[in-house]
């Protein structure tokens, strides 16, 4: 590939390997998953890692690529020890997992353009960039196609062209083709090796296809966590000595014979033909054709295949172990590079992780933006509890009370617009983790608390617009329109935003399967909604239930937005509009703010923890 002045790495000479680790050992509690592994790999070359299921490969990757921690040994990526550099290290690598990592709901241009973000490319560089990569793929006409209408081999090849965007080294490969019919799988090494050969960047891939690995410049195989064989495919079916030559002639018992005699070698026959080892079969053959005088039908030399390598080392064969693939889909149950905690690789410094916070938050804007439907539809709730429910209990209420009661209503409706965006952005990460994007996320040279941080600022942006659609029916239910007012209240829900994010940030931190989030969303909102005070005040509940709502912080984020609207209407009923007390002191609203300020800063930091210990 050819360097750019811009981000070419700078440092290591030209010939410091592309890839060497010494000793490397992985153990978790009971297994040594890799037990002693030593590799050099030379810049340029292509290398196959092959194992049966279980056998350390994928710990290998993931330990070689920074997202796993060695027990001992060490690893050096075109000479930065991934242990002292990690970020350096990263990028210089392209990483392709075993499972897509794009993001469905966008373009493939701008799948790309988020990478460029995180890995930093110069922005002047990344349109070129982008129409480069997607044409070193052959998928230029694709550039504007949603990665959701992408066939199985094409998002693939959209990955190949993700991993390459940021000039890396090394392209590391997880299975590349894992799930891709055959036709797929030829075009993507295609792609594979026009990119080897063009673009002199280093592959490392895993395999179970004996055939993917064939085209490797050198393989090892791994067995129980320790290597135990290395070389060219050439190479290593050498060890295994002869080819295998099979013939079918006009007179099999007489060859047999002959071929016996001259050659000194022991000949098998069956009613197929007959069969027999030789040593350089290719050459033998011809001369022994021409000896023989009877008439041959067929002839055919095999050479001892990477599976009977295998089998050699091994003790089984490679075939047995390779894992059912469902055509088209990705197989679930094989191995996933993991992405522990201590892989946090430090910082590309401040632009970088601010550009990477900005990616993060540009992406859930687009997310906003093309899904309408959805945003309507959190704004219908917090329409029908102020125009349909409002009204309804307004008429039930006698005199001052069921006149104000919309306006009443109005401060806990706008908590609730802003409430259900916010909460969806918990909603957000679990799918980004079950989607696989999350890990293309955490994978980047920049801290995982710059990610969490952009995702909070984008969740808080798109609950504050949706709070503030609503604050424009304001006018409808008698809230005085006044410049002080409305900005008062738009700041107030950019708080109840941020934190409400947070804390549905830092819940799917804690939860790890989508359908328990869920779950668990679907039973707090109601009590948190009806809690809050936001349909009848906190002086008409019993004390018990009181004392619950103080426990709750929409019961703050709402008596805060009542209090800033009641500041401006002389004439508000004082038995709605009581300030929340405890005992007979009322929080001043800016504690009551604090308050909720306190409560987002040590939500983000429990969250940015829990962050940087997902897998
Ligand atoms: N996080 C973990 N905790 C405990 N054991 C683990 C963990 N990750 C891997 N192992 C164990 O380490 C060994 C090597 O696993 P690894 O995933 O590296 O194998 P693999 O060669 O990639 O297998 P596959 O071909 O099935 O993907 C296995 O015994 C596995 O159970």
């Amino acid at each position: 590939m050819r360097p750019d002045t811009a981000t070419a790495p700078a440092g290591p000479a030209r010939a410091t390997p592309a890839i060497r680790a010494t000793g490397l050992r992985k153990r978790y509690p009971g297994v040594d998953a890799v037990d002693g592994v030593d590799l050099t790999i030379a810049p340029g070359e292509s290398f196959g890692f092959l194992g049966p299921n279980g056998a350390g490969k994928t710990t290998t990757i993931a330990m070689l690529c920074t997202l796993a921690v060695p027990t001992s040994g060490r690893v050096e990526i075109a000479g930065h020890d991934t242990r002292t550099d990690a970020a350096a290290a990263r990028r210089r690598i392209g990483l392709i997992f075993q499972e897509s990592t794009l993001d469905a709901e966008l373009t493939a241009a701008e799948n790309l353009r988020f990478h460029a973000d995180l890995y930093d490319v110069p922005p002047a560089r990344v349109p070129a960039r982008i129409e480069e990569t997607l044409a070193l793929v052959g998928l230029t006409g694709c550039r504007d196609r949603v990665v959701h209408d992408l066939s199985g081999g094409m998002r693939r090849r959209l990955e190949i062209a993700r991993a390459l965007l940021h000039r890396p080294q090394i392209l590391f490969l997880d299975e590349p083709t894992i799930g891709l019919d055959p036709n797929a799988r030829a075009q993507v090494w295609r792609y594979l090796r026009h990119v080897c050969e063009n673009e002199a960047v280093t592959l490392f891939l895993t395999t179970h296809h004996l055939e993917e690995a064939e085209q490797c410049d050198r393989i090892a195989i791994i067995d129980a966590g320790r290597i135990v064989a290395q070389g060219s495919p050439a190479e290593l079916k050498s060890v295994l000595g002869a080819d295998r030559v099979e013939l079918r002639t006009g007179d099999d018992a007489a060859a047999a014979l002959l071929i016996g005699e001259r050659l000194g070698l022991d000949v098998t026959r069956d009613g197929q033909g007959l069969r027999f080892q030789v040593p350089g079969g290719a050459r033998v053959l011809p001369r022994l054709l021409t000896e023989l005088d009877v008439p041959v039908y067929e002839a055919r030399v095999t050479s001892p295949s990477l599976d009977d390598v295998f089998l050699h080392h091994t003790g089984h064969r490679i075939r047995d172990e390779a894992p059912a693939e469902p055509p088209g889909a990705p197989d679930a149950a094989s191995s996933v590079v993991r992405v522990p905690a201590s892989s946090e690789p430090g910082t590309g410094g401040p632009r970088a992780e601010l550009r990477a916070m900005g990616m993060v938050w540009r992406r859930e804007m687009l997310h906003f933006r093309r899904d309408r439907l959805g945003a309507a539809i959190s704004l219908v709730q917090p329409l029908v509890f102020l125009f349909i429910l409002g009204v309804g209990l307004a008429n039930l209420m006698p005199g001052p009370s069921g006149d104000a009661y919309q306006l009443f209503l109005f401060s806990g409706a706008l908590v609730t617009a802003a409430q259900g965006p916010a909460l969806a952005t918990g909603t957000s990460i679990m799918w980004d983790r079950q989607g696989g994007f999350l890990r293309e996320m955490l994978a980047g040279p920049v801290h995982r608390g710059s990610l969490l941080v952009g995702k909070c600022l984008g969740g808080t942006t798109v609950a504050s617009c949706q709070a503030a659609i609503l604050l424009a029916t304001a006018g409808l239910v008698g809230v005085p329109f006044d410049g002080v007012l409305i900005a008062l209240l738009l700041g107030e829900l950019v708080l109840v935003s941020l934190t409400m994010t947070i804390l549905s940030v830092l819940l799917s931190t804690l939860i790890r399967r989508p359908q328990t989030f869920g779950t668990v969303l679907t039973v707090i909102i109601a009590p948190l909604v009806f809690l809050s005070g936001s349909f009848f005040p906190l002086s008409a509940m019993p004390s018990w239930m009181a004392g619950l709502a103080l426990a709750n912080p929409l019961t703050y984020a709402v008596d805060v937005m009542r209090r800033t609207i009641a500041a401006y209407l002389p004439a508000a009923p004082p038995q709605l509009f009581q300030p929340l007390s405890l005992g007979s002191w009322h929080p001043p609203v800016v504690l009551e703010c604090g308050l909720m300020a306190a409560l987002a800063a040590g939500g983000l930091t429990w969250a940015a923890r829990r962050f940087s210990r997902i897998t």
